[in-house]
């Protein structure tokens, strides 16, 4: 009798737990170790007692457990009882996340997802339980005032090297990650205020400082290869450094010396994993990955320690974050502090430097385009007699305009990963007629494949052709369907920021410099080597710049 019940009550408790894992997701390792080891143990141990044989009933009991419960899991993802089985996808996406995550640790999944959209139509399953949809009338009740808040994606991101109840400490209050739509109305708040049309105006001088800084860099390394894409990507960072913390970052003046850089860019890659499998997230503190993380969380800390104590010397995005002149910053919960720090290098950094990259790849590799921009700048901004730095000029260039919008729908730097799910607690979403989301599904909205959808943008939707943005009614351009900053409660805070970075550094660079690609550089690396890892990360861009004063 022993056999047939061990068999009867493993392969009943593994269905159980599949139960449970689908009804409430843990997360925490107690939880998940507890359901994977302890149900068959107490199966053996009871059968035992019939059989004699613990060693025996364990094993069974353990491998009928888990074929029981792996069994349980793909069946159901695959059969018709799943909510999400009418919708196409491919079979290897619909059993398991895994293949997904592997495909991210290539830094190619908006290649994929687009290759999926081409094949299977605006709406794909793309997980088991996650669909990307790229039709334009359901993004409103998606990401609109009136969509759904953040996914289980932000879950699987929050890497803090801490554990347990510390860990959730670390994340609390972080902006970007925070499911909670009143949550996050709240953290937003402070970040509105740190990016409404004054306090941009208060930055406009940092800006100043950073744009004649990074020119008198280059100008300096005249006739030599130098990698724009580091210099940008200096310039973007000590920049942020100055908005989020009040100085601290001198990557131009010193270069990266002290690694930093390495670090923030190379920490960028296990929550491009994890947050495909936000259940492992648990596991990682207790396992040797993670270093670079750790590393840049305690860079942060020591730079809002250092802010704290120093207090502010203009009025820089902690200033609106602590409400510097109100309260005494000090007493302000410092996991908090850290966790915005992070955000603020990691949002307001790579992303600019990464548009600007392309921006200028697209322009040396259509030289028609670069020579077109230069005359706007050159007519607005005459060499030797008038900087191009004034906002208001620069936002009313049209062709500039056209060239950066053109470059964001290319290559938006948040390709894939942009993430909403039902409000946990809501039971499901009606985002159209006939189509609810049931809470456990999660939807992404990936702005490359919606970007290049034929729909949308025609014709030729993989050429950069700015003058499509020029109101030539030869090209179709829905505007809905063009969200490089999101939109909604949770689109990018820094956009107008980063908008007037954008202009002024490209305005400035083609109106003092020559720029030419380096000789021997193979134009098809650029987007080879540009990897989805949430953020866009680049790879080299070789040129060598000339003085165009010194050319007249
Ligand atoms: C060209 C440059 C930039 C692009 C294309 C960009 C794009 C985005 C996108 C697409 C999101 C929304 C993700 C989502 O919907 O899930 C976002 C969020 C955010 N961005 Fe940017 N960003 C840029 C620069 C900046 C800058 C300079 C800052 C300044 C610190 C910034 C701060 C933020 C913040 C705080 C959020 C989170 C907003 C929230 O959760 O409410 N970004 N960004």
């Amino acid at each position: 009798m022993s056999s047939p019940n061990l068999t009867a009550l493993a392969l009943f408790a593994s269905l159980a737990c599949h139960l449970f894992f689908k009804k409430y997701e843990p997360t925490d390792v107690p939880r998940l170790v507890g359901l994977l080891i302890v149900p068959p143990a107490v199966v053996a141990y009871f059968c035992e007692l019939e059989s004699g044989n613990l060693a025996m009933s364990l094993l069974r009991s353990y491998s009928l457990y888990y074929s029981g419960l792996l069994f349980s899991i793909l069946t159901y993802r695959i059969s018709p009882l799943h909510p999400l089985s009418k919708y196409p996808g491919p079979l290897i996406c619909k059993i398991s996340k895994l293949w997904i995550t592997r495909v991210a640790s290539q830094g190619k999944l908006h290649q994929y997802v687009k290759s999926l959209h081409d094949r299977y139509g605006p709406i794909v399953r793309v997980g088991p339980n996650e669909l990307s949809i790229i039709e334009v009338s359901l993004l409103p009740a998606i990401l609109g005032s009136n969509g759904m808040p953040k996914g289980p994606l932000w879950d699987g991101r929050k890497i803090s090297g801490k554990k347990g109840s510390q860990a959730k400490e670390a994340a609390r209050g972080n902006l970007i990650g925070s499911r909670d739509p009143e949550d996050h109305a709240e953290a937003r708040k402070a970040w509105n205020r740190a990016f409404n049309a004054a306090a941009i105006k208060g930055y406009e001088p940092i800006l100043l400082r950073r744009v004649t800084q990074f020119i008198e860099a280059l100008g300096s390394r005249q006739d030599a290869t130098v990698d724009l894409s580091r210099w940008l990507s200096f310039f973007a960072f000590d920049f942020m450094g100055d908005i989020a913390f009040g100085g601290g970052f001198e990557l131009m003046r010193d270069g990266d010396k002290d690694g930093m850089w390495h670090i923030m860019e190379s920490g960028l890659f296990l929550p491009t994993l994890t947050q495909q499998i936000p259940w492992c997230i648990g596991f990682i503190p207790y396992l040797p990955v993670g270093k670079e993380m750790k590393a840049l969380g305690k860079f942060a800390f020591d730079q809002s320690k250092r802010r704290v104590q120093e207090g502010s010397v203009h009025d820089d995005l902690f200033y609106y974050l602590l409400d510097d002149k109100r309260a005494d910053s000090a007493t302000y919960p410092f996991p908090l502090v850290v966790s915005n720090a992070v955000l603020a290098i990691v949002a307001g950094s790579d992303t600019s430097a990464t548009v600007l990259s392309n921006t200028f790849f697209f322009l040396l590799t259509h030289p028609a385009s670069y020579k077109r921009l230069q005359l706007e700048i050159d007519q607005a901004f005459p060499l030797g007699s008038k900087e191009p730095t004034d906002p208001a000029l620069l936002a009313n260039l049209p062709y500039l305009n056209a060239v950066i919008k053109e470059s964001l729908r290319l290559l938006p730097p948040l390709p894939t990963s942009m993430q909403r799910a039902p409000t946990p607690g809501s039971g499901s979403k009606v985002i159209a007629p006939n189509f609810v989301v049931s809470e456990g599904t999660s939807i992404i909205v990936p702005p490359y494949s919606l970007h290049r959808d034929p729909r949308y943008f025609s014709p030729s939707p993989d050429e950069f052709i700015p003058d499509r943005w020029l109101a030539d009614e030869k090209f179709t351009v829905n505007g809905d369907a063009f969200i490089p900053f999101s939109m909604g409660p949770a689109n990018c805070a820094g956009k107008n920021l980063a908008m007037l970075e954008l202009r002024m550094i490209m305005a400035c660079v083609l109106q003092r410099f020559e720029v030419r690609l380096a000789d021997g550089y193979d134009v098809r690396r650029w987007e080879a080597e540009l990897k989805d890892y949430f953020v866009m990360q680049k790879g080299s861009l070789p040129v060598v710049l000339t003085s165009r004063a010194a050319q007249k």
